[in-house]
């Protein structure tokens, strides 16, 4: 998909407020397995998360990675099972996610990162405790939710000018490794450091009612379309996790489609954007 078309010294100029803006504030960027097979987009991103901490905005990537999971499951004959959009995770499986997330994909967007020079550091939510889990349910298995998150690691890194991406596995208080959701994950990340701005990067135009992009959403519009069911699927972990950052402080959430080229760079740096914004009231 193309970008609309600017005169690059209007661009650059809308850009500058916001660049001023945002200078030393911090910015969680996750995205997810849906765009994750193609090439060119999985570069595009690494270049547009490098030119916002080049230009003084710290950026935590967090991401997913649920299609790469499946396709590996598959050649191992394991069988991908789901309730409620959650992975049931057996030991099996959970071997299987610990690989992908923090093995595989993890380590190639750390250096398609660093090939622009942006100090990424891949971890997971093992290191350093990062993420601690309860088991959500026995019916998922080794499935996580969220804690605690041991934000002042994350701001260690942030302060000594490293970039910080984040594989979704946490800890329980035995030390046993849970699978976690990776849109589940971002949203406490997102608050425990007070981040200003919590992106999704997903493979829709934002949310949609109609098959029409909706540019701007508050909490409560949120909550009504997941009530009458027009926030379905993937869609929900997304908004009641951003929901869930924008109580705990976190000023803005953005939802938006990866496979617009630089649409991240498009929703911050001018002023329509591309994709939902969801603010609080
Ligand atoms: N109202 C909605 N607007 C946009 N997308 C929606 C909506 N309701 C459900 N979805 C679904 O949510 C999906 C995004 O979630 P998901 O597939 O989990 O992506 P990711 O892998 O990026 O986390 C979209 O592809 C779409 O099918
Ligand atoms: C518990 C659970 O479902 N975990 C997810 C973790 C990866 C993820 O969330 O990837 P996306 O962002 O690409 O969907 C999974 O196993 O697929």
């Amino acid at each position: 998909m193309t970008n609309p078309i600017f005169r690059k010294e209007e661009v650059l100029v809308e850009a500058l407020p916001f660049i001023q803006q945002f200078e030393g504030k911090t910015f969680v960027v996750k995205y997810g397995g849906a765009i994750m097979t193609d090439e060119n987009l999985k570069s595009m991103i690494a270049q547009d998360v490098t030119l916002l901490r080049k230009i003084g905005i710290n950026v935590v990537v967090v991401h997913g990675g649920g299609k790469e999971i499946t396709s590996l499951a598959d050649k191992l004959e394991i069988e991908s099972k789901f309730v409620d959009g959650q992975r049931y995770t057996d030991e099996n499986m959970r071997d299987v996610v610990q690989m992908v997330l923090a093995g595989l994909i993890n380590k190639d967007i750390v250096r398609r990162i660093n090939i622009h020079g942006g100090r990424a550091v891949g971890i997971s939510g093992i290191d350093a405790n990062l993420i601690t889990v309860k088991n959500v349910n026995e019916e998922l298995g080794l499935v996580g939710e969220v804690t605690d998150v041991n934000s002042s690691f994350i701001n260690n890194l942030i302060q000594n000018g490293y970039l910080p991406v984040i594989a979704p596995i946490g800890v329980d208080e035995n030390g046993t490794i849970h699978n976690v959701n990776a849109d589940l994950a971002a949203g406490p990340i997102a608050a425990s450091i007070n981040a200003e701005k919590l992106v999704y990067i997903t493979d829709t135009d934002g949310v949609q009612v109609n098959n029409e992009r909706i540019s701007h959403l508050t909490e409560s519009e949120s909550q009504k379309l997941i009530n009458e069911n027009i926030i379905t699927g993937g869609m929900i972990p997304k908004v009641e996790s951003a929901l869930a950052a924008i109580d705990a402080g976190v000023q803005k959430v953005h939802i938006i489609n990866g496979k617009v080229e630089h649409a991240l760079l498009l929703e911050i740096f001018t002023k329509e954007g591309v994709g939902t914004e969801i603010v609080n009231e």
